[in-house]
């Protein structure tokens, strides 16, 4: 490994955006070195990867979060580890806070640190996320709206994302990524589109009845996470921060994903199959959640490049085939 190359510390290495941005980065030839919480599993694409530098490391523990600085000495960090279900936020709105506020100020401030202590510059990319804008209204959302959330989970991504900002105008180089829905075979099934194309193609194998979901009007912006990471790595380039919404620009219904998911696995009469129940709805959501990506495409010159019916059938074939090599992706909800 070339020492003059950039080193880059991932958190939440193993999850969907982790994963391709470590397999990115190791492509251009950065040290990379990604940081997994102690116990949770190692899925196999993570495992088999030997150019990336595995830790495991609790991040709301300040004292471990240290010492993984002292030893990797990043020059930048990408923020993607979290609690990243707005549902189960309003059940366990503690562990929210604690994995999403309190581990990104540990974060952000060793950064700060770190820059201070080498006297070379650190770029952070944060992750945050659509729901700081929480459900006031309708239409697309730009860098501009009101920071309004409306979950614990948005709560919490809204303080990390201001938070961000502060350690910006103290002189660090730190980029909010605004991300709206991003989707692909990785993609947990705790989530509505992972939940759909693992139901589909186990009821088209005959191994499952019936999906049972909350509310199918919800309409999301739902785009392909591997350019949502290449985003993130243009983010990085720059060496300045700033904060940037990255969305396709277009909706679709949760109804929508549910016939065009059916349709791939090759059911057509998918009402028979999908049932609505209560306990899978939230006090609030978002009826319509759709970003406006201007300030990406001129200044990132990023642009979204796979559309939402290649998304759907990418996600439904990957359970067709049984190419599930996620462990995320083997429980059943
Ligand atoms: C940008 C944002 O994006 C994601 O958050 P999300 O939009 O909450 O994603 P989701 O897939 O859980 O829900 C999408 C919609 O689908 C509705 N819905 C209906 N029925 C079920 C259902 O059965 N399960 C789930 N999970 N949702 C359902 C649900 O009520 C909502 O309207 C995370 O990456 C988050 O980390 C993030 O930052």
């Amino acid at each position: 490994m070339s020492t003059t190359q950039p080193t880059a510390l991932i958190t939440g290495v193993h999850g969907q955006d982790g994963s391709y941005l470590a397999e990115r980065l190791v492509g251009e030839g950065w040290n990379v070195h990604g940081v997994f919480r102690p116990g949770s599993s190692s899925p196999a694409r993570a495992r088999d990867h030997d150019d990336v530098t595995l830790h495991a490391v609790d991040l709301v523990d300040e004292q471990a979060t240290t010492r993984l600085f002292d030893e990797v000495r990043p020059n930048h960090v990408f923020h993607f580890a979290g609690m990243s279900s707005v549902g189960r936020s309003w059940h366990d709105p503690m562990t929210t806070v604690r994995v999403n506020a309190v581990a990104t100020t540990s974060l952000l401030n060793l950064a700060h640190l770190e820059q201070e202590r080498s006297g070379d510059p650190v770029v952070f990319v944060n992750a945050s996320s659509s729901e700081i804008f929480g459900a006031a209204r309708d239409g697309a959302r730009s860098e501009n709206d009101p920071v309004a959330p409306t979950s614990p989970y948005g709560a919490t991504k809204a303080y990390a994302h201001q938070l961000g900002a502060v350690y910006r105008s103290h002189g660090l180089a730190v980029s909010n990524a605004i991300l709206f829905n991003h989707e692909s075979p990785r993609r947990g099934v705790q989530f509505v589109t992972g939940k759909i194309a693992q139901g589909a193609a186990l009821i088209a194998r005959g191994e499952m009845d019936h999906l049972s979901l909350g509310d199918m009007s919800a309409r999301r912006d739902w785009g392909w996470a591997p350019d949502y990471v290449d985003a993130m790595f243009r983010m990085a380039l720059t060496g300045t921060g700033d904060d940037y919404v990255i969305a396709t620009g277009r909706s679709h219904s949760v109804r929508d994903f549910v016939a065009a998911a059916f349709a791939a696995a090759g059911i057509e009469d998918w009402e028979r199959h999908v049932v609505t129940d209560e306990a899978h709805m939230r006090p609030v959501d978002p009826a319509d959640c759709v970003g406006d990506a201007r300030r990406a495409r001129e200044t990132l010159g990023w642009t979204p490049t796979v559309e939402f019916p290649e998304i759907v059938r990418a996600m439904v074939e990957s359970h067709m085939s049984s190419r599930i090599d996620d462990a995320m992706n083997k429980e059943r909800v």
